[in-house]
């Protein structure tokens, strides 16, 4: 088993160029039903990719330095965040640094990606390759409290303090450089709502670039009526053009990979 060709040419291609490290390379990608929607009521997991499009998701996963979520993510579906799907005796595929999105601490000290790092740290385990478990890090403001920081740090986490945006969020503008100050060369971010809103609104870096690099779309062929919009309601104060660069159809789903207009 080898990972989906046009993931190779469109997103590995890129995200393991040499010149990523000054310029960290930024993919987005979710899932979503016909109606646009990531989860249920309430914010309720929902399995939309089939069997084909998650194991994509996992190979995605390989082909990044790090994977990041936001907090309400953590809370609301407690992921692993792993690449048990890829084949487990290829010692040349590793599974993203977890990166968490949460500026006021609120990730549960009981969150399974801390307890599966520290179970594996307690057994001594040498694996490696795709068994390999990672520290989560996660990333708060300055300010952050310091039990909570103490709490998370005893579950197993990294506390990462940066600097916030006005709005209390961790701005995906200056995002690039506390990744680059990291020494992570690429991220896949893979949610919730908020996170990918404002990310897709950034403003270009520095250089006129987009701040995302690639998005890759995973489109499931179900509504679910009443749940959470990939963009919140309110929120899109203009969504950026795309460019298509490849469709592929994975089992029922269609994967779509498409970059930012600049
Ligand atoms: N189908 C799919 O592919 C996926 C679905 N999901 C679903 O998404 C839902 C969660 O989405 P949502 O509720 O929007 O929460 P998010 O997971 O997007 O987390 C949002 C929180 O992250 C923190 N944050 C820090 N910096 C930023 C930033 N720049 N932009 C936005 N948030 C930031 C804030 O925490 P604070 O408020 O503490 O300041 C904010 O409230 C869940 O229901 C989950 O099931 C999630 C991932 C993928
Ligand atoms: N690709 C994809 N398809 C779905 O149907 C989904 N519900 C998600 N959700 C995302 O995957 C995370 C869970 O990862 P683990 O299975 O625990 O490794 C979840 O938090 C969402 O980010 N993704």
């Amino acid at each position: 088993m080898s990972a989906p060709a046009f993931l190779v040419e469109h997103v590995a291609k890129r995200t393991t160029a040499p010149s990523t490290s000054e310029r960290p390379h930024i993919t987005l990608t979710w899932a979503q039903s016909l109606d646009m929607k990531i989860a249920g009521p309430g914010g309720a997991r929902v399995t939309l990719s089939g069997p084909e499009s998650m194991l994509m998701t996992h190979w995605l996963r390989t082909m990044h330095d790090a994977i990041l979520i936001g907090v309400q993510t953590v809370i609301m579906d407690d992921p692993r965040l792993k690449i048990q799907q890829v084949p487990q005796d290829d010692p040349t595929l590793l599974p993203p640094q977890p990166l968490v999105l949460d500026p006021k601490l609120r990730m549960p000290p009981t969150a399974r990606m801390l307890s599966e790092w520290m179970n594996n740290k307690a057994g001594n385990t040498t694996a490696a390759g795709p068994q390999l478990v990672r520290q989560p890090w996660i990333i708060c403001g300055q300010d952050a409290d310091d039990a909570k920081a103490k709490a998370l740090e005893e579950a197993g986490a990294r506390i990462v303090r940066v600097e916030l945006h006005e709005n209390g969020y961790i701005s995906p503008t200056t995002f690039p450089t506390v990744l680059r100050d990291l020494g992570l060369r690429s991220v896949m971010i893979e949610g919730g709502s908020r996170v990918l809103s404002s990310f897709l609104h950034a403003p270009n870096r520095a250089d006129g670039t987009p701040v995302v690099d690639s998005v890759v779309v995973t489109v499931a062929p179900m509504f679910i009526g009443e749940g959470i919009s990939v963009v919140p309601p309110g929120a899109d104060v203009g969504l950026p053009g795309l460019t298509f660069v490849h469709t592929e159809t994975m089992g029922k789903d269609a994967v779509m990979v498409c970059t930012l207009a600049a």
